[in-house]
């Protein structure tokens, strides 16, 4: 599989919707509980279960979000230079783990034409959306500068995430402050004067 068909596997694979079965999730709590070696039934972690299970609700609350309505709201704004949103802050679920992942999102994209200019907060709340679902990095930048390509017509895009993994903080390899950063370039930001500006604006703070 070359390397855009494996982009594109892994963007469909985090496609399907998340209906939580609470009652399930519930059940399958308590089960791990008793597995670790803990009592379910102590009164600390009575109802655990169900708080761990409607967390998920939450937590999974981006499968059910939909790009077109976030992305719809655009104004006739004559820009067509980059519009940069950075620092945006990021809270997903790594998908091997099922741990957090934390750090900040940076979306710059440049404007089709006028009317093709969404709402400031509309970039934060793609973050967002792609954030509560299961997911790798990789895939979580390339799915938020896929939508905006895809959604506003952008003549360029670029996504860049930093973020630390608790998988690999808190067990496995433990190396607290380790941070991950991943980018995604498309169009007219792949030009690298372009490129170069946008990220001397994301790393200047
Ligand atoms: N590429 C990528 N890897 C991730 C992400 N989140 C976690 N991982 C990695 O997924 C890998 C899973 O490796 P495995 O060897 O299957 O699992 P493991 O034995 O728990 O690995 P260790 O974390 O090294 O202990 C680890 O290297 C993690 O650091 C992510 O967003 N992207
Ligand atoms: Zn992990």
């Amino acid at each position: 599989m070359g390397p855009a068909a494996a982009v594109e596997s892994a963007v469909d694979a985090a496609e399907p919707l998340m209906a939580v079965d609470l009652a399930r999730a519930s059940a399958a709590v308590r089960e791990l509980l008793a597995a670790i070696g803990e009592d379910p039934d102590r009164e600390g972690l009575r109802d655990t279960p169900s708080r761990v299970a409607k967390a998920w609700l939450e937590l999974g609350a981006g499968y059910d979000a939909d790009v077109e309505e976030i992305l719809g709201t655009t104004f006739d704004i004559d820009h067509e230079e980059l519009v940069l949103v950075k620092d945006i802050e990021l809270v997903s679920m790594c998908e091997h783990h099922m741990l957090p992942f934390t750090g900040v999102a940076h979306v710059g994209y440049i404007p089709s034409a006028v009317g093709r200019v969404t709402g400031l907060s509309k970039l934060a709340r793609l973050v967002e959306m792609y954030g509560r679902r299961l997911q790798v990095q990789e895939r979580l930048t390339t799915q938020i500068a896929e939508a905006v390509v895809g959604q506003l017509q952008a003549r360029g895009v670029i996504v860049v995430i930093e973020a630390e993994h608790t998988c690999m903080t808190m067990r496995g390899v433990r190396k607290p402050g380790s941070r991950t950063v991943t980018s995604a370039v498309r169009g007219l930001l792949r030009d690298p004067a372009t490129r170069a500006e946008a990220m001397s604006l994301i790393l200047g703070r």
